[in-house]
Formats: C-alpha cells, sequence, structure tokens
C-alpha cells in the first residue's frame, strides 16, 4: 500500500500588528505578458522584477528550453499566451498541463487561430486542451470575432501575436466582456513596447508592426496584496507597509483599495509602496467582480468574517478555475458558520458567520487563492491550512511573509 503525506499549516490566532513591512511578490499576470511579449521582439529588452510565481517560471522554463511539450502545469495565462505564441512562431508544439487545466475550456481561443489560418488538433476532448499545434501556414483572415464572457486571456492572447501577423489583425470583441481590466493591461503593456493599437467600441484595431526593445520593471501583484488588506480589516489593530504598489497600476485587482475603504482600511501611497491603517467599517453593499474576478474569494472570506452581507455579481467565471471557486467557498465558509448563497442566478449573497469554532480546518481545492483568502481567518481563531505549497502559484512566499508580520506557523504532516 502505498500511503499519501499530506502536509498542512497551524496557524495561531492572533489579531494585533504591529506595524510590518511586506515585500510582497511581482505580478505574475504583468511577468507572463511581459515574457510573452520579450520572445516576440527582436532585441535585447530590459526586463525585470519578473515574478517568483510558478506560473511565471514555468513560462521562463518553456521558453528558453523550448520542448516539444508545453506543459504548462496549472497556469492558465501561459497555457493559453503560449498557445497563440507557439502558432505565431510557427512551432509544432504539444500543449498540456494538469488535469484541471484540460478541464478548463480553449475553445474559443482554438477558434479564433484557426479563423486566421492555425493548424491546430484537440488530442483528446474538442473545446480542452490537450492540443497539438502546426503553425499557421498563412494569415486567412485579419479579422476574428472573440467571445468576452469566457476568458479574457484568449483576447489578451490574440492581441499579443497580432502586430507579428503580416495582414495585422481585427479583434471585435463580442458579447459580455469580462476580465476588461486584463486586456487593457496588455494593450497598456503593448504600448510600452512601442506597439501603437486602436480599441473604440467593441473592435481592437492592432496594424502589422514589431515590438520596440525596452526597459519594463513588473509592478509587485495587487492580487497577492489583497490578502493584506483582508488580514488588517479582520485585525482588532495594526498597521501593514506594503511594497512596492503604484497608484496608477496596469492591474485592475488595485479596485482592492475601494472596496477596502468601506471595510475598514484606508491606503496612503507613500514611499514607493501603500501604507494600510484601519479606519471605521462603513460597510460593503454589493460588489461587481466581474473586472476583479481573483478578489472574489477575498472579500467573501473578509465580509463573512466582519459581519456583512454583502452582494456579489460578475462571479461567472469563478467556476472555470482553478477549482471551481463558487463550490471552494460554500464548503469552507460553511465550516465557520457563513454561507455564499446565490439568492438569483448568479448573484451572491455573503452570509456572515455568528459563531466561530475554536479551531477551523481549510481544505485547499488546488488552489492557490483558497488557502490566502482563508489565512485572515487567524484573527478569529486558530486555522489549519491543507497543501499549503498550493501557493506557490502566484505567491510561494506567502507563509514566509506571514511569519515576518509575526504570524506563528507550525507544519503538520497528515498520513
Ligand atoms: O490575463 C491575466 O493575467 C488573468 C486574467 C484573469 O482571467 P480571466 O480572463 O479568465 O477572467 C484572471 O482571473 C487571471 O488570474 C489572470
Ligand atoms: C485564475 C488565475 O490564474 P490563471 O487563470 O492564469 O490560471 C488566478 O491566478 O487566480
Amino acid at each position: 500500500m502505498t500511503t499519501h503525506t499530506m502536509t498542512s499549516l497551524r496557524l495561531s490566532q492572533k489579531s494585533d500588528f504591529n506595524p510590518t513591512t511586506i515585500p510582497l511578490p511581482s505580478s505574475k499576470s504583468e511577468s507572463n505578458r511581459a515574457l510573452v511579449i520579450d520572445a516576440l521582439t527582436e532585441g535585447e529588452n530590459k526586463i525585470t522584477n519578473l515574478a517568483e510565481a510558478r506560473d511565471t517560471q514555468t513560462m521562463i522554463r518553456l521558453l528558453s528550453s523550448n520542448p516539444a511539450v508545453f506543459d504548462v502545469l496549472d497556469a492558465g495565462t501561459t497555457m493559453r499566451f503560449l498557445t497563440a505564441f507557439a502558432t505565431v512562431t510557427n512551432q509544432k508544439k504539444v500543449m498540456t498541463g494538469t488535469a484541471r487545466m484540460c478541464e478548463r475550456p480553449i475553445g474559443v481561443l482554438v477558434n479564433a487561430l484557426r479563423e486566421i489560418g492555425a493548424d491546430i488538433h484537440y488530442l483528446n476532448a474538442e473545446g480542452y486542451p490537450p492540443l497539438a499545434i502546426h503553425g499557421l501556414p498563412a494569415q486567412k483572415s485579419n479579422k476574428v470575432k472573440i467571445r468576452g464572457d469566457v476568458s479574457s486571456q484568449y483576447i489578451s492572447a490574440m492581441a499579443m501575436i497580432a502586430p507579428l501577423l503580416p495582414q495585422g489583425l481585427e479583434i471585435e470583441l463580442e458579447g459580455k466582456v469580462g476580465s476588461r481590466t486584463y486586456i487593457e493591461m496588455t494593450l497598456e503593456l503593448m504600448a510600452q513596447f512601442g506597439i501603437n493599437y486602436t480599441w473604440e467600441e467593441n473592435k481592437i484595431k492592432i496594424a502589422p508592426q514589431a515590438y520596440q526593445p525596452t526597459a519594463f520593471a513588473v509592478e509587485s501583484d495587487w492580487s497577492g496584496a489583497s490578502y493584506w488588506f483582508s488580514l488588517l480589516a479582520c485585525a482588532d489593530s495594526g498597521a501593514l507597509f506594503l511594497e512596492g504598489l503604484k497608484e496608477n497600476s496596469l492591474q485592475g485587482d488595485s479596485a482592492i483599495v475601494e472596496i477596502m475603504s468601506h471595510l475598514g482600511i484606508k491606503s496612503t501611497f507613500e514611499n514607493g509602496g501603500v501604507l494600510l491603517k484601519k479606519q471605521a467599517v462603513t460597510g460593503l453593499k454589493n460588489w461587481d467582480f466581474t473586472h476583479c474576478p481573483d478578489l472574489a474569494q477575498t472579500v467573501a472570506v473578509t465580509c463573512a468574517i466582519l459581519g456583512q452581507n454583502a452582494i456579489f455579481t460578475g462571479v461567472e467565471s469563478l467556476k472555470i478555475k482553478e477549482t471551481d471557486r463558487i463550490f471552494a467557498l460554500q464548503k469552507e465558509l460553511a465550516k465557520f458558520n457563513a454561507e455564499l448563497k446565490e439568492i438569483e442566478p448568479e448573484v451572491y449573497q455573503v452570509i456572515p458567520s455568528v459563531t466561530m469554532p475554536n479551531q477551523v480546518q481549510i481544505h485547499t481545492y488546488d488552489d492557490h487563492r483558497m488557502a490566502m483568502a482563508f489565512m485572515p481567518l487567524l484573527t478569529k481563531t486558530e486555522v489549519i491550512i491543507e497543501d499549503p505549497d498550493v501557493v506557490n502559484k502566484s505567491y510561494p512566499s506567502f507563509w514566509k511573509h506571514c511569519n515576518l508580520a509575526g504570524i506563528q506557523t507550525e507544519n503538520l504532516a497528515e498520513l
């Protein structure tokens, strides 16, 4: 019989935080775009501050070693961006990833690539990885229509390869566009590397042109920053300084500043970062997460702890991320008597916790954000996080940073 050892991490209860500086990791979203653009640039870019995230390290490894099979593990951006990259650079490539990655849809992107002339086949289920790419023999069309309500990563992927296409590309966005801020990030970053584009109404137009060698420093990660906002919001007292964040960020998850202003956090941009202090809670009535889906777990847990019956909308895409995040949230919130209740189709209400157990054990569903979003529960009770290394996808130093903030962690091995 084989024994499977799973480690867990015990986080001891703590609710006062002496002013501490949290270094923060770099953004994996910015890093993965900069790396693809770098691979498409003739000449030397100077890209600094790349993310330690596994998603980014996987991108670096695959681009530099160029194996026949691009195994992206569980990195969505790496799968979608490298599928477009391998096509435009005319490579013969198999794209694959974890079992979960092979359940995350990619048909919208494959259809768009086929419309412009790509030779791509599904190796297993239609619409899902693994894929076999045989390059782009000739550009068949300079126009594609892409629906915007599944994943913005398909649109970002097409936009980044567009300047390399002999006829350029017009991307027409169809229907509701989710995660729009990530498309804006892609285009603004491309502009920093010398690309001209227009985005009028639902049409993005990019003419054939060359990326220009540029110096680019990746900003700290606002999604990773959100857990520290939540921690202080749930704590009795303290202050935190988050390094390397800018007020005018390329990252839409900087919306956490406004969300947390309703949940008791005052943010001041100073000395190359943000100083977080506590202020009165005015209450979060409702929030639309359409353009910042990665914040939904952070805010759901914060509201559940702070007694906020907030209404959440714009969370449709959560079901096709690292796990079904709606299901995972519902299961884990229930462990401390809170709920995420669907009150109408795709409208959810947080029903906060009224009684807190002495200890809560959180299952993390192979999802880094489940582990990090539930960390602030330690302000109210002892918390055990299952499979704590899951944070490596975006924030490998997360638990070390918890220690910096004075949180005691203890590894537990379970058989
Ligand atoms: O382009 C990106 O860097 C990302 C886009 C978002 O995905 P969707 O567009 O699928 O919502 C986000 O959830 C993901 O973490 C990163
Ligand atoms: C959804 C995420 O990433 P991806 O889609 O790139 O796997 C995430 O980091 O929360």
